[in-house]
């Protein structure tokens, strides 16, 4: 299969969808893979890495998209990008369609194969193609928290561990899936007094088992959570019901009685954000103030640490790159329930529940779609 890797070109997105290494895997498998020019130069894989590894080199976007059946990539495909793909091409990245139905017309009128990493099962139900980004989302979210509460970022001039003498601070997580769980373990490293809620009693008993009467665990309801956030110095917003647009869990009426200066990271802003007041950021303009609180919600935190990010998403996806460029995309997803719970868009079909709901698409089902 011919396979491209264009530059990724989000606001200081700094991600490349394959590594030199995986390149070289998908060489020796027979594969032919087309890499944009500078493509990962900003985080020292070099145009000469990719040839190395038996890439072609292409000068641009629009080579690497005309070149290739199958594009791999980090982030959601941009209006330029989108403009670029045709019923030929299969996608296979992040797309977070729920909350953005500009992007879901594009892929449906596309034609195009778009299978998107977020909604990638494993046998446990779990999220495979998630989870490294939410690890690393999720340890990033106390270091921006604990920038944003400083008095020059906006924030209430408070330090999460506090000193002898003076209390910590105190940090509410709302969700305490892979992004809570990596976000407690940095928080009680830096020392704050730590509150998860979660509405799995399953993910609440792992927690209380590994950090005991370290941490507070809440069954989250409106009534905890309220009594929670308004205490809050820090709050970060973690929740998700994959595929779906967040939940707007902490309403506008929690965020006004919150302290002045206080602060929220909400990491699901790539799901639409779980507070009212949440909107995208970006890296170059990452927080603005809503009744006295910092929001913090670029929704491409990992690309702030992006070779360690590629490094730990290339270990996820490789195998199932190397799969649907063996096996073509429709027999790949045929074989494998996991893969196929990815198609969110197929032949200018939506073929995943919420987000037909959530963009007002119908729904098709992918098994019929795919001959099952
Ligand atoms: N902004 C960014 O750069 C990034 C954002 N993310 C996003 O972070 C979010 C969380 O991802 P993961 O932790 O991997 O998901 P996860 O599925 O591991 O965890 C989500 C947790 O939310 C809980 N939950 C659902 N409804 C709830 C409610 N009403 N109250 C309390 N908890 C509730 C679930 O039980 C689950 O434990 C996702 O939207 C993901 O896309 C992930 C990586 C990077
Ligand atoms: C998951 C996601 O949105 C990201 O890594 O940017
Ligand atoms: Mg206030």
């Amino acid at each position: 299969m011919k396979i491209g890797v264009p530059r990724e070109i989000k606001n200081r997105e700094y991600r490349v969808g394959m590594t030199p290494a995986a390149v070289h895997e998908l060489c020796s498998h027979g594969h032919q893979v087309f890499v944009e020019t500078n493509a990962g130069s900003a985080i020292g894989f070099s145009d000469n890495d990719y040839s190395q590894a038996g890439a072609q080199i292409l000068e641009s976007p629009r080579a690497v998209f005309g070149a290739a059946e199958m594009i791999v990539k980090v982030k959601e495909p941009q209006p330029a990008e989108r403009a670029m793909l045709t019923p030929d091409h299969t996608l296979f990245t992040y797309l977070h369609l729920a909350p953005d139905k500009v992007q879901t017309d594009d892929l449906v009128t596309s034609g195009a194969t778009c299978i998107a990493y977020e909604t990638v099962t494993d046998r446990r139900g779990h999220l495979p193609l998630l989870a490294p980004m939410s690890e690393v989302a999720g340890r990033m979210s106390i270091q921006a928290g604990a920038h944003c509460l400083e008095k020059s970022a906006g924030g209430r001039g408070v330090l999460l561990g506090g000193v002898p003498g003076v209390s910590p601070a105190r940090v509410t997580v709302v969700g305490g899936g892979v992004v809570g769980q990596n976000a407690v373990a940095m928080a009680i490293g830096m020392g704050a007094q730590v509150t998860v809620l979660d509405r799995d009693m399953e993910v609440l008993r792992n927690l209380d088992h590994l950090y005991g009467n370290r941490i507070s665990t809440l069954f989250s309801t409106v009534r905890t959570l309220e009594e929670a956030i308004i205490e809050s110095d820090l709050v970060i917003g973690s929740v998700l019901i994959p595929g779906a647009s967040a939940p707007k869990l902490i309403t506008r009426n929690m965020i006004r009685r919150m302290p002045e200066g206080s602060v929220i990271v909400d990491v699901a802003i790539d799901q639409g954000g779980c507070t009212e007041t949440s909107k995208p950021t970006t890296h170059d303009d990452p927080t603005y103030i809503v009744d006295g609180v910092v929001h913090y919600c670029v929704a491409n935190m990992p690309g702030a640490v992006a070779r360690t990010s590629t490094l730990a998403l290339n270990n996820v996806t490789l195998p199932f790159v190397a799969a649907l460029a063996n096996k073509g995309p429709v027999q790949a997803m045929r074989e494998d329930p996991h893969l196929m719970a990815g198609l969110n868009v197929f032949g200018g079909k939506v073929t995943y529940k919420e987000v037909a709901e959530a963009t007002g698409h119908p729904y098709t089902d992918p098994e019929s779609l795919l001959g099952l």
